[in-house]
This record gives C-alpha cells, sequence and structure tokens, in this order.
C-alpha cells in the first residue's frame, strides 16, 4: 500500500505576512502541479521555490497567488517529496488552499505527523524528534540551546554508545553460556560484566545528576511567592518581570485563567505562576490549615516568602514556616528602609539552613542578591550549558532512574556471585531501557502518544 500524502498548515493561525501549507508523501509534487499554473513542478529541480498560481479545480478561477518550494526526496525534512506552497497570510486564503490541496487525495496530518515521518524514516531519533517540540515551547534561551543540543544529537550519541557496550558484554557472556566448560571464559565474563555495569553506571548517574538542572531549564521552576497581605508580594512580582522579562503566555484556562509570567533570573527560568489559589496564599493557612497548604505548596519547585521587616512575627508567619519545611523556598525580609519590629533571631532560627535576603522593594535595594540566592538554590555557580549533555525531558529522566535500578541490580548479583545468565536480565533490561529513550524498543503505541502532542503541521 502506498503511503498517504500528508498536508497541514505549518504555519501559527491568525494573521501573518506569509502562511505555508506543507505536503510530504509520494503525491506531494503531483497533487500540487494539479492546481498550480506556473511552471511544471514536475520538472522543476529539487529545492527551488516558484512563483506561480493556485487554481480552484472547480471553479477555474484564481484561489492563491503563491510561491512553491519543491524539495525531493531523500534529502527533506520527512525524506519523502516535500511541497512547500507559501501564501498571503490570513486564514481565509490559507484554508482555501488547504481545502483545494486535500480535494486533490491528500488527507491532512495528525499533530506532530511531519516529524514522526522523520523519525519513522530514521532522519531524527526519538530524542531529537521530542527536542523539536522542546525548541518550539522553549521560553528562555538557555532552554532553547538545550534542546538545539539534544537536536543535534548529543544525547542520542551518548545513549548509543553506552547500548553498544551494554550488548557486548552481554554477546560476550553468550559464548560462556554456550562453551561453559572454559573456567577462565566464566570468569573473564564476570570482569567485563562488572567493569562495564560500573562504567555504564557512571555515566548514567552523572546524567541524572544534571537532569535536575535539564528540567528546570526546559519547564522553568514554578514559583510561589507567599506571605501575609501587604508585605510586598505583588511588589517583587513586578520587580523580578521588570527586570528580566521573558515572555509572558496567557494560557486560558478552563474555569478561570492563569497568567504565567516567565523571567529569567541569571539564565534560571522561574514561571511565576500568578492564580487565584496562589494569591490566596496569604492566608490559605487560615483557610485550610497547615497540612493542607503545605499539599499545595509542594506543587511549587520554588517558594520566595516574603516578610515584613516593619511588622512582628505572627502567628500566621509561623504557620507558613511550618508549612513549607522541606521544602525549596527563601525566605525574603522586605521593607527594611522602615523601623525594625520583626524579630530577626527568631526568623533565622525557624528558616535554620535556607537563604534569607533582606530587601527594600520601594528603594529597589536587596534585588541583586535575591536573584543570587535563586541561582545558588538549583545551580552552584554559574548555568554552563557549554559540555554538558542535560537530559531535560521527564520521560528521559523516568526511563535513567529505571536503567540505574536494573544496573544497580546487576552490580548486587555480581557481588553475590549469581550465575551471569541471570545477572545478564538485568544488563539487557539496561539496555532495552536505554533503547526506548531513542525510540529503538519503544512501542509504537508510545511513539503514537508522543507525536499526538506536537501541534499540528509540525
Ligand atoms: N520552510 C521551512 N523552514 C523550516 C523548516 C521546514 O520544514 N520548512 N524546518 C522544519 O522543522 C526547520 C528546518 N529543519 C529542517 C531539518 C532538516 C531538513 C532536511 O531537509 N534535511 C535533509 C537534508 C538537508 C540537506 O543537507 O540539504 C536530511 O537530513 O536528509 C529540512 C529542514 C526550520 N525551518
Ligand atoms: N516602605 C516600603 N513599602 C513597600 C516595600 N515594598 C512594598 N511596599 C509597599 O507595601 C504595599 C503593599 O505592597 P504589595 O506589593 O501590594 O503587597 P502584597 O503582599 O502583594 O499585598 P496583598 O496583595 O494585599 O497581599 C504597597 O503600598 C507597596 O508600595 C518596601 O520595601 N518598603
Amino acid at each position: 500500500m502506498e503511503t498517504d500524502t500528508i498536508t497541514a498548515i505549518s504555519t501559527p493561525i491568525g494573521e501573518g505576512a506569509i502562511a505555508i501549507v506543507r505536503l510530504s508523501g509520494p503525491k506531494a509534487i503531483s497533487i500540487t502541479a494539479n492546481v498550480f499554473k506556473g511552471k511544471n513542478l514536475g520538472d522543476v529541480a529539487s529545492h527551488t521555490i516558484h512563483y506561480g498560481k493556485i487554481i480552484d479545480p472547480e471553479t477555474k478561477e484564481v484561489a492563491e497567488e503563491v510561491m512553491v518550494s519543491v524539495m525531493r526526496a531523500p534529502k527533506t525534512f520527512t525524506r519523502e517529496d516535500v511541497v512547500e506552497i507559501n501564501c498571503h497570510g490570513g486564514m481565509v486564503a490559507v484554508n482555501r488552499v488547504l481545502e483545494i490541496i486535500l480535494s486533490q487525495g491528500a488527507r491532512l496530518a495528525e499533530p506532530g505527523e511531519f516529524t514522526k515521518r522523520a523519525f519513522l524514516h530514521g532522519r531524527i531519533d526519538l530524542s531529537q524528534a521530542e527536542a523539536v517540540m522542546d525548541l518550539i515551547r522553549a521560553k528562555t534561551d538557555k532552554a532553547m540551546s538545550v534542546a538545539l543540543k539534544q537536536m543535534d544529537g548529543r544525547l542520542s550519541a551518548l545513549i548509543r554508545r553506552l547500548r553498544q557496550d551494554l550488548l557486548e558484554t552481554v554477546a560476550h557472556v553468550e559464548v560462556n553460556i554456550d562453551y561453559p566448560e572454559y573456567d577462565d571464559v566464566e570468569e573473564m565474563s564476570h570482569d567485563m560484566m562488572r567493569t562495564k555495569s560500573k562504567e555504564v553506571y557512571k555515566e548514567v548517574v552523572e546524567l541524572l545528576q544534571v537532569a535536575k538542572q535539564g528540567k528546570i531549564l526546559r519547564e522553568g521552576l514554578a514559583t510561589a511567592i507567599i506571605g501575609r497581605p501587604n508585605v510586598g508580594k505583588s511588589s517583587l512580582m513586578n520587580t523580578l518581570v521588570q527586570e528580566n522579562k521573558a515572555i509572558v503566555t496567557e494560557v486560558p484556562g478552563t474555569t478561570r485563567d492563569i497568567i504565567e509570567e516567565y523571567v529569567s533570573v541569571r539564565g534560571v527560568p522561574l514561571r511565576l505562576v500568578d492564580t487565584a489559589g496562589i494569591r490566596e496564599t496569604e492566608d490559605i493557612v487560615e483557610k485550610i490549615g497547615v497540612e493542607r497548604s503545605r499539599q499545595v505548596l509542594k506543587e511549587s519547585d520554588l517558594i520566595l516568602f516574603v516578610l515584613n521587616y516593619n511588622d512582628v512575627l505572627s502567628e500566621e508567619d509561623e504557620k507558613l514556616f511550618k508549612a513549607i519545611e522541606g521544602l525549596d523556598y527563601i525566605v525574603i525580609i522586605n521593607k527594611t528602609d522602615l523601623e525594625q519590629k520583626l524579630d530577626l533571631d527568631r526568623v533565622y532560627e525557624l528558616a535554620a539552613e535556607k537563604p534569607i535576603v533582606i530587601t527594600s522593594l520601594v528603594k529597589e535595594e536587596g534585588v541583586n542578591e535575591l536573584e543570587e540566592a535563586i541561582a545558588k538554590t538549583f545551580f552552584a555557580g554559574d548555568i554552563d550549558t557549554g559540555d554538558l549533555t542535560y537530559v531535560s525531558n521527564v520521560r528521559h529522566i523516568q526511563l535513567l532512574k529505571q536503567a540505574k535500578q536494573a544496573l544497580e541490580d546487576a552490580m548486587e548479583g555480581l557481588e553475590l556471585g549469581l550465575p551471569l545468565d541471570v545477572v545478564q536480565i538485568d544488563v539487557t533490561r539496561t539496555w532495552e531501557l536505554l533503547g526506548e529513550i531513542i525510540g529503538d524498543t519503544a512501542s509504537d503505541s508510545l511513539i503514537d502518544q508522543l507525536f499526538s502532542q506536537f501541534c499540528l503541521g509540525k
């Protein structure tokens, strides 16, 4: 059965200068040629662009004035024939072209289907495809550089090398199982398995060590600003936003509007989530109690707890300290331009080892110190996306954790002197888990699910 030719609008919905209808598949060129008035697209060289008009096959009228790019397999995004019709921006014109293309036998692409074809045809692996999505969603420079490196195949190359090592070990052991009469082979295999497992283990642990940072760079730290009424929470939010504004996204929620402000503090993306829920944290403890407040606040990666220098420590403040015990938080003592009423000794006692920053937001004092404290909470020193391979995707982190466990099992088995064919099960399992990251051992349903999260037209 011939592969379908798929099509979609690959530019964002709404008005723009130009909008692109993309086609991929064996009939991409002939379908377009059927409705294109201009050069015969069947004859043009690959990777060339042509001016012409799209003709409505029913009315024979000109539907759009366009530029058409023709790219022939296999050197294309999907490794199939690809055509891109550049239309005038505006939804009516592009939709009309899309409908005409659909009427000629192309089918509407599913979300992520172009990228999925690139994956199925081996141009990119699964982790690279996921990085394409990350790149689109990147909110800060650092997040983008992590995604670009993953797209480049850096993580893939590392994973492939580890899998190759494991495979060789397993192959070695297989030989041993086939020829059990040679004692020294048994011992050699044992040693090799131990050495290799340890080596791979070390690299998996290293990947996981920076993964927390990778995830932060990719998703941003969900940050809550809490404190009693009037302590300066909004002022703090405004200060951080004005100084570090990255991108504002308004996500119209179904029940209520959530406004997310992304700020980049020394390269650390903070997602300041300003929801009704979090704004209410001022009296959240009163309303729902310490334990439940804690459950709510646990959703945040970072809590900025603001206190008033000009007011005594209240029972409410003490309760808030209880609610955030053990979470990542920074205490901000604000309004230091006013008279001291706050019992600082008590604050230091309650905050224990957590960073405390003194600010006067009206005077713009202490903001630098606060930014430094934020950066230091998650990254020792400056963030360097240079040489490290950051795993940032939750799915990859999950798989690496499982691989780490399987390797621990293997190493324990070796210590206990279990037979090699038993230990080998754990090593093979590690090999499979790592393969899932790049898609070599991923199931069809997982692949479908991952690509369906992509945007339409990508
Ligand atoms: N117009 C347009 N712009 C775009 C894209 C696109 O599909 N169309 N891209 C879509 O994301 C991105 C570019 N990514 C691409 C990645 C690979 C190939 C590609 O054809 N690769 C071939 C060979 C390339 C060559 O060496 O000539 C290959 O790897 O075999 C094309 C685009 C961003 N800009
Ligand atoms: N003197 C002084 N006033 C400040 C400082 N920071 C904020 N304020 C003032 O304190 C008042 C309350 O500040 P907000 O930022 O609205 O405080 P909030 O915690 O968001 O208040 P609620 O929304 O009521 O919970 C405003 O009048 C601010 O101008 C400061 O460092 N010194």
